[in-house]
């Protein structure tokens, strides 16, 4: 079932608030428990993705051979699996790594790079789709693919709007019980019922190489203590802070991948989530598009 972008109502400033709290229980829980995140990642952001969780608290461990990647998706709190990289190993891993991970009920959060743009990567990601994923994060080019509906993707970076993307969300989200979340300019953020989106970041973001991965690995790491849609939302939340903070330092694109590695360990949860209360929509949508 689809709906209509116009269909989805402000929610309550009740609902906000109950939000805003769990955004920082969940991040005040990422630094306390430190989940270890096993992340199927690709070979060109691999060190940005371990180093942003480092600097958010959890810990990382990039492992991703066949033969030992599905024995830690029984010991991990969370599991990444991003398809931007499509080596033979990778995505030999990725589907034993995703099988364990469902068995074990270890939440796992899948980016489906480029989906849509070339034909391998799109079937794996519909293969592995039936594992149960926590979390599906792309950005609004790859969440239009998945759900089987035209999109401008040319290559890893978005060509279509998030607004635009909302009713693939949905769809996504209704036929995987996951929760999709659509990275942009605005975030957007649905389990199929609440929508919430989140403004704020910074457009340098985008220039420097796995903005969208190390989000992906943020928020797995963020399922490990928290539901799936407040963990997509906490994320969210934090990049967009910490990109903000990083742009007032940054001269350009290289300083400010250092500085947004900095301002993610720096940025503390009531900070976090004074920040988040500034950028952040929350709606719903029930099956007629009526308010739930
Ligand atoms: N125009 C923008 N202004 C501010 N923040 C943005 C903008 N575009 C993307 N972002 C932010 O950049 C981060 C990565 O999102 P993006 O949509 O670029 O992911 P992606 O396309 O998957 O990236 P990657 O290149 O890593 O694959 C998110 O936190 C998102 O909110
Ligand atoms: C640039 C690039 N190419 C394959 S994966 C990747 C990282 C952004 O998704
Ligand atoms: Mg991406």
């Amino acid at each position: 079932m689809t709906h209509a972008p116009e269909n989805d109502l402000p929610g309550s400033a009740a609902e906000r608030d109950a939000l805003l709290g769990a955004v920082h229980e969940a991040a005040t829980q990422v630094r306390e428990r430190t989940p270890l995140v096993q992340c199927l990642t690709n070979e060109v952001t691999v060190n940005l993705v371990a180093n942003v969780l480092l600097a958010a608290g959890a810990s990382p461990a990039m492992v991703a051979t066949p033969g030992e990647a599905e024995e830690l998706a029984h010991v991990a709190d969370a599991v990444l699996v991003n398809l931007g990289t499509m080596g033979a190993d990778h995505r030999a891993s990725i589907r034993s790594t995703v099988a364990a991970a469902e068995g074990a009920r270890t939440p796992w959060v899948l980016d489906p790079v480029a989906v849509g743009v070339l034909s391998l990567r799109t079937r794996l990601a519909a293969e592995i789709l039936v594992h149960t994923p926590a979390v599906v994060r792309g950005n609004a080019s790859e969440i239009r693919a998945l759900a089987g509906l035209a999109s401008a993707g040319r290559g890893v970076d978005a060509r279509d709007d998030v607004d635009d993307a909302l009713t693939a969300a949905l769809a996504v989200a209704g036929r995987t019980g996951a929760v999709v979340a659509v990275s942009g300019e605005t975030d957007l953020v649905t389990d199929g019922v609440t929508v919430v989106r989140l403004t704020g970041g910074d457009p340098l973001l985008t220039l420097m190489t796995g903005g969208g991965c190390a989000l992906g690995g943020l928020v797995a790491a963020t399922t490990a203590v928290a539901s799936p849609l407040v963990a997509a939302v906490t994320a969210s939340a934090w990049f967009n802070a910490a990109a903000s903070d990083a742009a007032l330092v940054a001269s350009g694109p290289g300083s400010f991948a250092a500085a947004f590695v900095d301002a993610v360990h720096a940025l503390t949860t009531d900070t976090l989530v004074e920040r988040a209360a500034a950028g952040l929509r929350v709606g719903a949508l029930t099956a007629t598009g009526a308010r739930a």
